[in-house]
C-alpha cells in the first residue's frame, strides 16, 4: 500500500499565492504527522489527495496509477475527514451516519453493521439518537471521523480532527487515531506537536507550500540533541533575553526562571545547560519566524 504526492504545485489565481510548491512524498501505512503553521498548505495538499482539488502540476499515484485514473476505485478508498465541519444539526447521529453511508453507496446490510460497530468504536453508542446539535465539540468531532471510516479506508485523511478540544478528549481521540491505524495510511494535520508525537511513524514539515522534512521523530531528536538549553535567570532579565533568543518556555520560581531556548552555537549562553530536546522544540527551530514568541513581558 503505498500514496506517492509527485512534485505537486498549486497556485490559487485569487490572491496568487503559491499554495504548494513541488511538493514530493511516499506515505506507507501508519500514522504521518503533517505539521505546519496557519496557510502552509495542507489543506490544499490533502483537498489534492481526496480529488477535490485539481493541482497545476504533479500528480498523486495510489500503488503506482494515477489516482485521476482511478477515478471512483479510488475515491473508494479514501476516508476524509474535512476541518470544515458542516454538520446537519438537526440529524441525530445514527441518521447522519446513515446519511453518510448513503452518499458513500455502501450496501444497507454492510452499513447497519458498520454504523453499530462504529458508533462503539468512538464511544457514541449511548447518544447515537441525540441530535448533532446537541453535542459537544468532541462528540461532533468523534462523528465526523466515524463518518470517515464507514468504508473501512486504506487512506485516512484528517485534517485538523482535534482542533478546539479539551486535553482529554485531544487523547482520546490521537489514542483512537493510533489505534486503528496499523493497516492503513493516515494523513493526520495539525498545528499542535503533541497530538502527533507519540503516535506518528513519521512527521512531515511544510512550510509555505514546500516540503521542509519527512523523518521518524527518535531520528529528529536525535539529530537535534545540542538544539535545546535551558539557563536560570533573574526574573528582571528575562525580558531582554526573550529579544535576542528562541524561547520556547519559561517556568518561574521563587528564586527567578528557567527559560527553555533554542541554542545558538555562535552565540553561548554563560551556565546554560543542554536540556533534552521535544518535537516543540523542533517546530520552534522551523518556524519562530512564524510563531509569536516577543510581545510578552516578564517584568
Ligand atoms: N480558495 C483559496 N483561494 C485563494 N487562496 C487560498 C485558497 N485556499 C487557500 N488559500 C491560500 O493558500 C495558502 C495555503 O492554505 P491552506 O488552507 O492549504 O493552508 P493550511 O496549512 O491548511 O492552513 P490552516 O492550518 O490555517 O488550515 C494560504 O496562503 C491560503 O491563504
Amino acid at each position: 500500500m503505498e500514496l506517492s504526492i509527485q512534485s505537486v504545485t498549486k497556485t490559487y489565481k485569487r490572491g496568487q499565492t503559491r499554495a504548494l510548491d513541488d511538493f514530493s512524498a511516499v506515505l506507507t501505512p501508519g500514522v504521518y504527522g503533517f505539521l505546519g503553521p496557519n496557510g502552509a498548505g495542507k489543506s490544499t495538499l490533502m483537498n489534492i489527495i481526496t480529488g477535490n482539488l485539481r493541482p497545476d502540476s504533479g500528480s498523486i499515484l495510489w500503488d503506482g496509477t494515477d489516482t485521476r485514473k482511478m477515478g471512483a476505485n479510488f475515491r473508494d478508498l479514501i476516508g476524509y475527514m474535512p476541518q470544515q465541519q458542516g454538520l446537519y444539526d438537526d440529524f441525530t447521529a445514527k441518521r447522519f451516519l446513515w446519511y453518510m453511508a448513503a452518499l458513500k453507496k455502501i450496501p444497507r446490510r454492510q452499513a447497519a453493521q458498520r454504523i453499530t460497530e462504529l458508533l462503539s468504536m468512538v464511544g457514541l453508542t449511548d447518544d447515537a439518537s441525540k441530535k448533532l446539535g446537541a453535542y459537544s465539540g468532541g462528540m461532533k468531532q468523534r462523528i465526523l471521523i466515524a463518518q470517515a471510516l464507514l468504508n473501512d479506508p486504506s487512506l485516512l485523511i484528517l485534517d485538523e480532527p482535534t482542533a478546539g478540544l479539551d486535553p482529554k478528549e485531544r487523547i482520546r481521540i490521537r489514542n483512537f487515531i493510533s489505534k486503528i491505524a496499523q493497516d492503513k495510511i493516515v494523513l493526520f494535520a495539525t498545528h499542535v506537536v503533541s497530538d502527533v508525537e507519540y503516535i506518528a511513524k513519521e512527521i512531515i514539515l511544510i512550510k509555505r507550500g514546500k516540503l521542509l522534512l519527512k523523518e521518524e521523530p527518535a531520528q529528529i531528536l536525535r539529530r537535534m540533541e545540542t538544539l535545546v538549553c535551558e539557563v536560570h535567570l533573574p526574573k528582571e532579565d528575562v525580558s531582554d533575553f526573550v529579544k535576542t533568543h528562541k524561547v520556547s518556555n519559561i517556568f518561574g520560581d521563587k528564586d527567578g526562571m528557567t527559560v527553555r531556548f533554542l541554542n545558538d552555537p555562535s552565540c553561548p549562553v554563560s551556565d546554560a545547560i543542554f536540556a533534552k530536546p521535544m518535537l516543540e522544540d523542533v517546530y520552534l527551530s522551523y518556524f519562530s519566524d512564524e510563531t509569536q514568541t516577543d510581545g510578552f513581558s516578564f517584568s
